[in-house]
């Protein structure tokens, strides 16, 4: 396996997919993985990700520009590409009356130079299930077999279509240790996902999608730099929002105040949390309920979702 971890595993440019009766769904979208990286597709519902992922497969070919999975076209090279490839798909779908372990064997046996079934199984936590009839499993059993059919065949590259619908918070957890653990091998890992805490965690690089356009790529932190970070409490009987040092001197764009509950937004954390707490201190002041974070890749999320509907999104892209 070559081991060139700035390699590009996967090249997208200017991609486009237009399904039977014109409709575009993917609408010239770039977007480049590197060796051993995460990279999350995020959007809204229809906003294109599925209809991208299927061409990285080479599953359908595609309307216009180009897509290389590890240097080759996943659709007219489909027979190079694809034993080297791991594919989950939403829906496994595999005969319910089938064991874990028959129906893993069954699937290895599509597979060249599959590993052993056990060690797959057993991987994903699956060890002790085998004897187990698969309509007999939990939702979470069933999408952790469906990754280990995906890892059989030992994929330099896995592609993973929302991996944790419907799994339970444990259950998400494992797997995103599992696909971490997977990335820490050196696999490439394309993901596509609904949770933004799953991207927020798993992802190297992501991209959010709307529309069949990409609005935002970059790493999760670039991806939430550019939206403010909130500081939130109760001020005590007595106290008002007009009590407050001067809120510009601390650094604060914005603010609301709901009863004793007071929010700030600021683009300077360090600075409005210190001068607040100082003041705080001096005053004698307690400040209840005291919450001070950095944007999430939610808040990111729901502004890029909400520009992008109201037409006024521009791509924002991150320095790779
Ligand atoms: N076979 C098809 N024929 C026509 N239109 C399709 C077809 N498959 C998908 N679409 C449309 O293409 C758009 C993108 O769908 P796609 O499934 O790629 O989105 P998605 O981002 O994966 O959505 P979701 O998050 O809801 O799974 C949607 O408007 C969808 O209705």
């Amino acid at each position: 396996m070559e081991t060139n971890e700035h390699e590009h595993v996967i090249e997208v440019t200017d991609l486009r997919r237009v399904y039977g009766g014109g409709f575009e769904a993917v609408r010239g979208i770039d977007f480049s993985v590197r060796r051993g990286e995460i990279f999350a597709l995020l959007g809204t519902n229809g906003a294109g990700k599925t209809s991208t992922v299927e061409l990285l497969e080479g599953l359908a070919a595609p309307a216009g520009g180009r897509v290389r999975v590890l240097g080759h076209d996943p659709y007219t090279d489909r027979a190079v590409i694809r034993p080297r490839t791991g594919v989950m798909l939403q829906e496994g779908g595999f005969p319910s009356e089938l064991t874990v372990a028959e129906t893993a064997r069954m699937w290895a046996g599509c597979v060249s130079g599959a590993r052993p079934e056990e060690e797959v199984l057993t991987l994903v936590g699956l060890g002790t299930r085998t004897g187990v009839r698969v309509k007999q499993l939990s939702g979470g059993q069933r999408r952790r077999l469906d990754l280990a059919l995906a890892l059989l065949g030992d994929p330099e590259v896995l592609f993973l279509d929302e991996p944790t619908t419907g799994l339970d918070p444990e259950g998400r957890r494992e797997t995103w240790e599992l696909v971490s653990a997977l990335r820490d091998r050196g696999t490439t890992v394309l993901l596509t996902t609904h949770y933004l805490e799953e991207a927020e965690f798993l992802a190297d690089r992501l991209a959010i999608m709307h529309e069949g356009r990409i609005a935002a790529t970059g790493t999760p932190a670039e991806v939430t730099a550019s939206e403010p970070s909130r500081i939130t409490f109760d001020l005590p009987e007595g106290y008002f929002a007009g009590d407050l040092p001067p809120l510009a001197e601390l650094g604060v764009s914005d603010h609301t105040v709901d009863g004793r509950t007071v929010r700030l937004h600021t683009s300077e954390l360090q600075r409005a949390a210190t001068a607040l707490l100082v003041w705080a201190d001096r005053a004698g002041v307690e400040l209840h309920r005291l919450d001070v974070r950095s944007a999430s890749l939610e808040e990111a999320f729901l502004r890029i979702a909400k520009e992008a509907a109201a037409g006024t999104v521009t791509t924002k892209e991150y320095a790779a």
